[in-house]
């Protein structure tokens, strides 16, 4: 299992860069303290998902920043990636560690009865998703909430990462409770000025560790 260190998780959205170039968005985003990227593409067919995987993988190799690939197994495996995130409606966690042994596997928790299922044993990091009710993503079960990282964090000692509204006024707060990273979409991709909406949120992660 490679050892899941980053702090801020940038997962991209292009709606949610209101007309401002996908590549720059990330690009500041990096500049300002990202430091693993996802790329969560929803419309796109394979083929067009593969070739802005290689673009957007061209521009992270040179900050030494590991992308990851949402969903789709084919395009994180061809795309020559770090590794993929999937939920529960996915290809499971279990069935892409024997098909790819040294990804970076990520896997979103949505109900307490999950952290002790395989799925969530062969992942790298544990998402808890949503961390609070966020309109980036409407089809979720329940909000974690503070309370939830909590009681997650008392029962595992897998990497926590904390998605769902997440935004520079609660980070302190969900890094207390004892998630270990910080995955962010509209509140770095929807600023007019990432790089410096991402530094803040990475400032305040590294005030509060
Ligand atoms: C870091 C991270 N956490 C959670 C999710 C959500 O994944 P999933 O439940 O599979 O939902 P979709 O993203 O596929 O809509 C994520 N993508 N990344
Ligand atoms: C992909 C995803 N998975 C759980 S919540 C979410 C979206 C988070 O978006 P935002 O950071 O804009 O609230
Ligand atoms: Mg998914």
């Amino acid at each position: 299992m490679p050892a899941f260190n980053h702090k801020l998780y940038l997962v991209t959205d292009q709606q949610a860069c209101l007309g401002k170039d996908f590549f720059k968005v990330v690009e500041s985003a990096v500049k300002g303290g990202v430091d693993i990227v996802q790329i969560r593409e929803k419309e796109l067919q394979e083929k067009d998902f593969l070739k802005k995987t290689l673009q957007l993988k061209e521009l992270l190799d040179k900050y030494n920043v590991p992308l990851i690939v949402n969903d789709v197994l084919s395009v994180a495996m061809h795309g020559r990636t770090a590794g993929i995130h999937v939920g529960n409606s996915d290809l499971s966690p279990v069935m892409i560690r024997m098909q790819w042994p040294e990804s970076v596997l990520g896997y979103s928790l949505e109900h307490l009865d999950q952290l002790s299922t395989s799925n969530a044993m062969v992942a790298d990091y544990i998402a808890l998703s949503p961390v609070f009710a966020t309109p980036t993503k409407q089809d979720t079960i329940i909000e974690w909430g503070l309370d939830g990282i909590i009681k997650v964090r008392s029962l595992t000692k897998y990497p926590l990462v904390a998605i769902g509204n997440v935004h520079a006024a609660n980070a302190a707060a969900i890094i207390h409770a004892g998630a270990n990273c910080l995955a962010v979409v509209s509140a770095i991709c929807s600023a007019d000025d990432p790089e410096k909406a991402a530094a803040v949120i990475r400032n305040e992660i590294e005030k509060s560790i």
